[in-house]
């Protein structure tokens, strides 16, 4: 049986998959969503020099030699600026935030002064620039700080606020259409007799789509027969990619890629050299890409993880890529591996010199839950890697389910 290598599945997919519209929403919907436009400041930031303490405002040359008596002629607050111009022998009461008057060049800070009615005696030096954010400190109008490609984290969020701009041009949410098979899967929360299996791929998957910053439509369950699953299917109009779980492998009752054949199922690969995921698919009904995910739940995990994550980065205006494997030492030996890139679950720790160690679960068994859900991340096996002691260096990267990383 010949498998595709990874590498070469993973740029037949990057090659099917486009990036989707963009559309405008409220800057105040926009965290975890991907720009779609370079945006530029609509104002400068602060606008004027301003105080960064609570003080006086002073010219600097009145401060040469301390203690020195100035006198208060008025305030400036943030929002309620001195409006005249400050002269030799004048300070002014001013506040964080607060535009520094004409005229003055420095601070000096309300610790380091005695105030006796208006007059206010300093004892501190001051020079030009002391405790004044100059106008465009932050940014000015018209620089572009947030671009096309950029992932919006709370923090950009912070700062397209403050740059006065309260929408923003996204790429639109991938639709992605969930599809289960099996005559023995039910619903969670469903009675179950003793032949039957709860479908935890469907709301994984859908799990992983959502924190992916897509839109998950459960299509629900199709039963090992034709019919079933041509009615199930008939929820994929709309949809930006379908995404099956189960019935990819050689099977009696695997009908998915006759049925979806006859639905006009274009396969571009089918069966992938890695492990667990062997019978990954690829393809496309009409326009709309089609990912067959293996039933095992530990297999569809480990392929969405790479190719349903890469995919919906993609179609969000991101990269089409997986994160980069960082190195740590092994917590166990491992053995020789196989024709298969191997995904291994793993617990990580640190040694005492502060080195990451992964250690992976005895058992690698595909359809085990609790050692996925309770792993930090896989350690990755090369095709026909060599058995390893524990000390060795590997490649391990984390499981990460989610686009953003806060
Ligand atoms: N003769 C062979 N048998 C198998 C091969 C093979 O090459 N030759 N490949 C094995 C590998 S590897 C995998 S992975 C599985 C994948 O099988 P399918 O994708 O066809 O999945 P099913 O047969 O439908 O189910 C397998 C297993 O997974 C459970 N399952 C299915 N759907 C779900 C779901 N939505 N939620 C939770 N669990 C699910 C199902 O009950 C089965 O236990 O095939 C091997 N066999
Ligand atoms: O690839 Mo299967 O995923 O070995 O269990």
């Amino acid at each position: 049986m010949s498998l595709l290598p990874l590498d070469e599945a993973f740029a037949k997919v990057e090659a099917g998959i486009h990036t989707l519209a963009s559309e405008q929403i409220s800057v105040a919907q926009a965290v975890g969503r991907v720009l779609a436009e370079d945006v530029a400041a609509r104002l400068t930031q602060p606008p004027s020099a301003v105080s960064s303490m609570d003080g006086y405002a002073v010219l600097s040359s009145d401060i040469q030699n301390q203690p020195v008596s100035l006198t208060r002629v008025g305030e400036s607050q943030a929002g309620g600026p001195f409006e005249d111009t400050l002269v030799s022998g004048q300070c002014v009461r001013i506040f964080t935030g607060a535009p520094l008057p004409a005229g003055a060049d420095a601070v000096i800070m309300q610790e380091d002064s005695d105030v006796e009615g208006d007059q206010i005696t300093f004892k501190e030096v001051a020079f030009e620039g002391k405790f004044v954010r100059r106008a465009g400190l932050d940014f000015s109008e018209g620089d572009v700080l947030v671009k096309t490609g950029q992932l919006l984290s709370a923090r950009d969020i912070g700062l397209l606020c403050a740059m006065n701009v309260p929408w923003v041009k996204v790429y639109r949410k991938p639709r992605v259409a969930i599809l289960a098979t099996g005559d023995e899967l039910v619903m969670p929360g469903e009675a179950v007799r003793q032949s039957q299996i709860i479908s935890s791929n469907s709301l994984m998957v859908a799990a992983m789509v959502t924190a992916m910053g897509g839109e998950a439509i459960n299509l629900g369950i199709a039963g090992d027969t034709e019919e079933s699953l041509r009615a199930t299917l008939a929820g994929l109009d709309g949809a930006d990619i379908l995404v099956t779980s189960g019935g990819v492998s050689v099977g009696e009752y695997d009908l998915v890629r006759n049925v979806l054949g006859e639905e006009g199922l274009d396969i571009d690969f089918w069966r992938i050299a890695i492990k667990p995921g062997k019978p990954f698919m690829f393809g496309k009904i009409g326009d709309t890409p089609a990912m067959g995910l293996p039933g095992n739940p530990v297999s569809s995990y480990v392929t969405a993880f790479i190719f349903l994550r890469a995919a919906l980065r993609k179609m969000q205006g991101l990269p089409f890529e997986q994160d980069k494997p960082i190195r740590a030492i092994l917590g166990a030996d491992v053995p020789k591996n196989g024709i298969r890139q191997e995904y291994m679950r793993a617990v990580f720790s640190r040694d005492d010199a502060g080195r990451l160690v992964a250690t992976p679960y005895d058992k690698q068994d595909s359809s085990m839950l609790a050692n996925l859900a309770h792993c930090e991340g896989f350690i990755i096996r090369a095709v026909h890697g060599e058995a390893l002691k524990a000390g060795d260096e590997t490649d391990v990267i984390y499981v990460n389910d989610s686009l953003l990383s806060v």
